[in-house]
This record gives C-alpha cells, structure tokens and sequence, in this order.
C-alpha cells in the first residue's frame, strides 16, 4: 500500500549518554548508548506504539523526537520539518506527554490546560472554550479548581494529557500515558485518542510496556530492544512470526521436579521466573509435555498449567528480548 510521505520519520538515530565519573572512591557510571541506529516510519493517523522493556530506550527516543533531547547522530522529520536543526519547531508541531511533569504542579487544572493553550498560540476565549471541552471529555469536571500536585497520581495523569491535546496538535507522543489509571481514566485516554484520529486524522506514537494495551490500541508497534528497532509490524503481523507455537506456562508448587525425565527435557527451553516456567512450543510437542507433566510424579509437583496462543510477548522473547520489563496488564 503506498502511504504517501510519513508524519515522522526517523533515521539511524543515534544517542548515547556520556559515562559519569563517581564522586571519591564511587564507581563511574559507564556511558550508555540508548539509541543505537533508529529508523522508523510513522504514517497520518496510526496509533504507533514503542514497545520494550524498562531501559530499552523508547523515552530516550521520544525526548529527541520532541526536540528535547538532542541525537548524536540520525535524522528526526515531523510534517516535513527537521527537528534535529530545529528542534524549537517541535511545540507548534506536536503534543507531548512526558513520563514525569511537575513544571505545572502549583497550578489548578483548569489554569493548567487553559495556560498550555494559551503557549500553543491560542487566544483567551479559544483556550477557555477548547479547556472547557477537553476537561469535560476526559471526566475531570470534579477536579477543575483542585492543584495538580493535590491530585492522585491517575488523576494527575488525566490532567497532563488534558494538556497534551489541547491547541490540536496533528502528532501526539505519549509516554505510557495510562500509568495508574484506573479503567474509567484509561477508557477516556482511548476515547479521546480515537477520536482525534478519526475526526482529524491525528497521528500518534505511544511508548508502552504494556503487552495487553500494545495489543488491543496500536496499530503498528515497533519492539524496541538495547536502543534497537528489533521488530516493526501490527500487531497481528508480529504475532504471525511465532504463530505455529503455542505457550506453556507451567507453575510448580515448589521447585521442578527435575528428576524426572521428561521435566528435565523441558527446562533448556523454559524461560523460569521463580515458580513459573514459560515455554514457547510447537503445537504438538506442547501437548505431549502436557501430557508428559499432568501425568506421573511430575503431576504431584505440578500447581498450574496454560496453554495460549502467542501473544506480543511471546513475540518479544522470540525475538531475543528480555522479558522482564514487560507488563501483562
Ligand atoms: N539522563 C540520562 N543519563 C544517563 N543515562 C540515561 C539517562 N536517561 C536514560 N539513561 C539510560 O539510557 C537507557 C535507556 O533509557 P530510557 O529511559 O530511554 O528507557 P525506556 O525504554 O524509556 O525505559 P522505561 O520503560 O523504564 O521508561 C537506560 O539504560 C537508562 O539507564
């Protein structure tokens, strides 16, 4: 399908930060390279998601993105303009939602999203009256005179983003824009971002670990992994690459029972999480050692057992990624 000129496109990007030397006698931080050759491109109205473990660099990707962090090396166009050279372009441009922001903690929420309006060139009746539509479509109506750092952190979150949409920005970037909500607050962080897409084609890059959100909201997802794109594809496409394996979770009741044969056949291709073994299988050798452990001795050992169809994770650890920083909900 051709799909005309990305919104963003990013190329080879690069960054690393400088090691950090220890203060007397602590050791030095070594330099870290967070980025490591990016490229990717993200189309008029996708939901794009960034998906990796803690430490992966998706933020470190989606600070330069913004024009807040500065690449080493690599390119970064949005809507034609190259914010490596002109990274001031980046407000006019697009809506962030950064992982931490305190810069409006002092101010109510209404003041909050009424003041980010006005900074995106919005005159005062037009920020009062696109401030007054977004609180409303959020469900913040309740919290409007209360500051922001008095809120808790779901509803912290709801305000921020309250902030990111308003002035209408053709991109959005978030950065795990549901962490701590609760499923009323993310219903409406979903609602409002189909919504844009469909009534104006917004375009939005979304960084998650979350492998159930990943799935259910993006149309395109890139896995990140040690600064590098490892996968780019939907969801369903991904899912397709392992889709002739089934995953076996095993959950002992105490340790695996290693002594017997046939458990001890499975553990080089378990990945082990305390009691919990993951195994990624063809179909039909997933059934014998379901087989094999709901039988015998292995069975006395035995607490729990699933059998599923892949899932993103699967695909993640097909691809060599570590599984820890990932979220299943
Ligand atoms: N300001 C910084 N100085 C030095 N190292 C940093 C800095 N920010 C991030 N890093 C390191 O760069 C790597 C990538 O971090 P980044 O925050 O981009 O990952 P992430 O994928 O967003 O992780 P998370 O899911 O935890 O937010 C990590 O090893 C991190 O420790």
């Amino acid at each position: 399908m051709k799909r005309g000129v990305p919104v963003c496109a990013v190329r080879d990007l690069v960054k690393t930060y400088p090691a950090m030397r220890g203060r007397r006698g602590a050791a030095q931080a070594p330099a870290v390279r967070a980025n490591d050759g990016i490229t990717l491109d993200v189309h008029r109205g996708e939901i794009f998601g960034l998906l990796g473990p803690n430490g992966a660099g998706k933020s470190t990707l989606v600070r330069q993105l913004t024009g807040l962090l500065r690449p080493d090396s690599g390119g970064i166009s949005v809507l034609g303009h190259d914010l490596v050279r002109h990274p001031e372009r980046a407000a006019r441009l697009l809506g962030y939602l950064g992982q931490e922001s305190t810069a409006l903690d002092e101010m109510t929420v209404a003041l909050a999203v009424e003041t980010t309006g006005r900074l995106r060139g919005l005159g005062a009746r037009e920020a009062r009256a696109e401030r007054d539509a977004v609180i409303d479509e959020l469900g913040l109506a309740d919290l409007t005179g209360r500051a922001l750092k008095k809120l808790s952190g779901g509803q912290r979150r709801l305000a921020c983003f309250a902030t990111a949409l308003i002035g209408e920005r053709p991109l959005l970037v978030l950065d795990e824009p549901t962490t701590g909500m609760d499923p009323v607050a993310r219903r409406a962080v979903w609602a409002a971002v189909d919504r844009r897409r469909a009534e104006r084609g917004v375009t939005v890059v979304l960084v998650t670990h979350n492998v159930l959100e990943a799935e259910s909201v993006l149309d395109r997802v890139a896995v990140i992994d040690r600064g590098r794109v490892i996968a780019c594809d939907t969801p369903g496409g991904l899912k397709e690459m392992v889709s002739d394996e089934v995953r076996l979770e095993l959950v002992w009741r105490d340790r695996p029972p290693l002594e017997v044969p046939e458990v001890a056949a499975l553990e080089a291709a378990a990945h082990a999480s305390g009691r919990r073994w993951t195994l990624r299988l063809p179909a039909d050798r997933a059934r014998s050692a379901v087989a094999a452990v709901t039988a015998g001795p292995a069975f006395a050992a035995l607490d729990d057992f699933t059998l599923a169809t892949p899932s993103l994770e699967d695909v993640y650890l097909a691809l060599g990624g570590r599984a820890e920083g990932l979220v299943k909900a």
